[in-house]
């Protein structure tokens, strides 16, 4: 506590890829803590801010006007040596010196799982805050960042749609989402995509150039000369969206081309619902604290706000959803399960 201040002290960090709503929550935990009296101390750079005692006060003349921002005005990072035990220690002795009492980590399951490991060596409350785009993160039915990168990801593929239907070409489309196939899932659906390669979809069945080639073949013999847009999710191809045209013009004669969409997800004006979302988890995070919750997660379930154990958010996972995966496989597939073989 400082000399001057008997409020208490809260922290709060964004850590891991940034993503969308960011600011919108950081506003969020600054306005609900001034609301209910307490002061918030920032640490920049994620987990190295915490290392390096690279701290500032937020206050909500501070956050004024930022939550139509992406990016983080804190700044993130990743910090791989937080997973040491004297990053912890150091971490602990660091909020200590500093009178803070609780910290709201913002970001992904890696920061969830460092906010787990820093919750072994430090007393104080910690919650955690869904920042992710990739939407991985089990027992919150959204993460801040994914509704945005959704809608970019869409909107570039009725870009690609539009040249991809003046020439008759195939587009290899490919999206974010390293180890979680939403992103890849739902903008396929928004846009209409015939195909998706999905993490999720490659561990049953992973993806060949052949099978690839013959629905190709097969929706163009369905609906005659035509567009063929398909969602790839980062990592599921070597050499990925490049590698696979290449081949596919190379191998099999078909003319291809790749568009990579990368970081473009995480920039923007982040959409309504993220920093709405954002705004709701934020206020219920400092909430949380009053009501001397630790080592949960702050999250959303059919519109309520939840708290889930910290330790589930990554033990456990969010399956696709069945019920577009049934959609856009049997009924907007243009080649049916008869004609398949
Ligand atoms: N097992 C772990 N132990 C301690 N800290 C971790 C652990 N895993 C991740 N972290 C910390 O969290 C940071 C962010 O994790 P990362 O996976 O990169 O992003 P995200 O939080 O978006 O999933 C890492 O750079 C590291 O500082
Ligand atoms: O920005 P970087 O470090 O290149 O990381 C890219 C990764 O970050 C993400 O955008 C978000 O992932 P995390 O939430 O795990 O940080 C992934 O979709 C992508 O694979």
């Amino acid at each position: 506590m400082s000399e001057t201040s008997t409020k208490q002290r809260i922290g709060v960090l964004t850590s891991g890829g940034d993503a969308p709503g960011m600011n919108a929550a950081l506003r969020a935990v600054v306005l609900a803590a001034e609301h209910y009296g307490m002061e918030v101390m920032a640490f920049r750079h994620g987990y190295e801010g915490l290392l390096n005692n690279e701290h500032v006060p937020l206050k909500s003349a501070d956050v004024l006007h930022v939550l139509q921002y992406s990016g983080t005005i804190i700044k993130s990072a990743r910090c791989p040596r937080f997973k040491e035990v004297e990053s912890a220690q150091l971490a602990a002795n660091n909020l200590d010196s500093l009178g803070i009492s609780a910290l709201v980590v913002i970001g992904g399951d890696g920061s969830f799982r460092g906010a787990h490991h820093l919750s072994q060596y430090w007393k104080g409350q910690i919650i955690g805050v869904p920042g992710t785009i990739d939407n991985d993160l089990y027992g919150t039915d959204a993460t801040i960042g994914y509704s945005t990168a959704v809608a970019i990801a869409m909107d570039a593929l009725d870009k690609i749609r539009d040249t991809a239907d003046a020439m008759d070409r195939v587009f290899i489309v490919e999206v974010m989402g390293r180890h979680a196939g939403f992103i890849g899932l739902k903008s396929a659906m928004a846009a209409g995509a015939e195909r998706m390669i999905l993490p999720e979809l490659q561990k049953d069945k992973p993806l060949t150039i052949a099978a690839l080639v013959k629905h190709i073949k097969r929706v163009e013999e369905v609906r005659g000369a035509g567009s063929y847009v398909m969602v790839l999710s980062e990592h599921q191809w070597p050499g990925g969206a490049v590698a696979l045209s290449e081949q596919l013009e190379a191998e099999y004669n078909m003319p291809c081309r790749p568009c990579l969409l990368g970081h473009i997800q995480r920039g923007g004006p982040p959409t309504p619902s993220d920093r709405v979302l954002a705004s709701e988890l934020g206020v219920h995070a400092v909430e949380l604290i009053l009501q001397g919750k630790t080592e949960v997660m702050a999250g959303i379930k059919a519109g309520e706000m939840v708290e889930v154990p910290l330790v589930d958010t990554w033990t456990k996972k969010n399956p696709l959803d069945a019920n577009l995966l049934r959609i856009q496989h049997e009924i907007f597939n243009p080649v049916k399960k008869s004609t398949r073989s």
